[in-house]
């Protein structure tokens, strides 16, 4: 019997590397991985015992490096399952496995251009260019080393890819299931996302976007709006208030960073006489640490305190409606590259974003250092 299975067009790539932050995996891994973190930083001391903290209750690891394996075993079986012949490999900006590891390992394997998914959706720079330059550090050791070239590319933003909203409609309402049945029409929802400088959203995205709040924001604004409207579809609850609010800020206390965050919000909302409240993560990919600790621990006590029922969602981790986005995602840019063009979903209002970052998008706020998979 010939091999009826056809096979996806994944050229020009010859694999997809999944690049993600890190985490420690035991005790003795914590201080080393927030040094790796904040080298250069700013971070004042207390804030980084208080955050080796928030690991030291989980037992010194991190949830993002299992949350990493599930997604990379799902994303074999689902290319596997789809014709698509692409090896996924995995590497990380602050612990083991490296991306510089990875990448070497990959060009032994006899990779020579690379498509990377970063396990961040939106742009910023620590979401976005931060990634590029750790890239283009890792590019510079390999080339050091005498090593074969390797190209890299990076996919779009696929905050608004309908691989990413969708799931986050069914888990808010997965989510609303759990509260008492009488509170769920009224209950708000919370959206939220990690907390950056001011003046870092305000330049996030390409150079002519920059401004106040910043594609950061807006980005964060559409999804959260799409959600919202997904969920009054599916309940026929219209008119459900919402809001967008931030979470796990960090840096030095005069430096201003987006706000609310997401305790003193539910505590206007407590005072407000809101019934009840789901918190939706729209700014994580999985349920790392700034889920489990900043929110199902610390703000979820505080609704305790506040006599507020909350829930939350669950992050797209390993979703198979994820999953599936980013196979999508993969063929599109493959045939984008391959000179075809190629239908580019997108929900909400800002459309598909950008495959090359531009000139100066995202700029590193310390320095101008080399950054891979983009313009400059
Ligand atoms: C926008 C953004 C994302 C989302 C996009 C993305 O995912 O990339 C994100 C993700 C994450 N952040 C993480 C952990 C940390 N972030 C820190 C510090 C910082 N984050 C920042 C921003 C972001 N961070 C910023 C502006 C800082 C200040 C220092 C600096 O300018 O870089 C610190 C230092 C201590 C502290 O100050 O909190 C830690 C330990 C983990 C791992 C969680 C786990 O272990 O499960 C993940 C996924
Ligand atoms: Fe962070």
């Amino acid at each position: 019997m010939p091999d009826l299975r056809t096979v996806a067009d994944t050229a020009p790539y010859d694999a997809l590397l999944l690049l993600s932050f890190g985490g420690p995996e035991g005790p003795q891994d914590v201080i080393p991985f927030l040094e790796n973190v904040t080298r250069g930083r700013g971070i004042p001391r207390e804030r980084l015992a208080e955050v080796g903290e928030h690991y030291y209750r989980f037992g010194g690891v991190s949830p993002i490096n299992e949350q990493c394996r599930e997604l990379l075993t799902a994303l074999r079986a689902d290319f596997l399952d789809h014709g698509l012949e692409l090896p996924v490999y995995w590497g990380n900006r602050n612990w083991r496995p490296y991306l510089v590891d990875t990448l070497r390992e990959m060009v032994g394997d006899g990779v020579r251009r690379v498509l990377t998914l970063t396990t961040s959706a939106y742009a910023s720079y620590s979401g976005c260019r931060q990634y590029r330059e750790n890239l283009a550090d890792a590019l510079a050791m390999l080339a050091a080393e005498g090593h074969p070239e390797l190209t890299v590319d990076k996919l779009r933003h696929y905050f608004n890819h309908p691989g990413f909203v969708e799931p986050m409609i069914d888990s808010t309402l997965a989510a609303l299931g759990e509260l008492p049945e009488e509170l769920r029409d009224r209950a708000h929802l919370v959206f939220t996302t990690h907390s950056i400088p001011t003046a870092a959203a305000g330049t996030s995205g390409p150079t002519d976007e920059h401004g106040d709040p910043g594609v950061y924001v807006t980005e964060h604004r559409d999804v959260a709006d799409l959600v919202a409207r997904g969920v009054a579809e599916a309940t026929g609850v219209a008119g459900r208030p919402w809001e967008l609010v931030y979470q796990s800020r960090s840096g030095a206390a005069h430096v201003p960073w987006l706000e609310p965050d997401v305790c003193d919000h539910l505590e206007a909302l407590g005072e407000a006489g809101a019934v009840a409240a789901v918190m939706v993560p729209i700014g994580f990919v999985s349920d790392h640490m700034e889920v489990r600790y900043d929110l199902d621990t610390e703000a979820t006590a505080k609704a305790a305190d506040l006599d507020l029922p909350v829930t939350r969602a669950r992050t797209v981790g390993a979703h198979p409606g994820f999953v599936a986005a980013v196979r999508q995602l993969v063929l599109e840019r493959a045939a984008a590259e391959r000179g075809e063009q190629p239908s580019r979903p997108a929900l909400g209002a800002l459309g598909p974003s950008h495959d090359i970052c531009p000139l100066g998008c995202c700029p590193n706020p310390r320095a101008r250092r080399p950054a891979a998979a983009g313009l400059d």
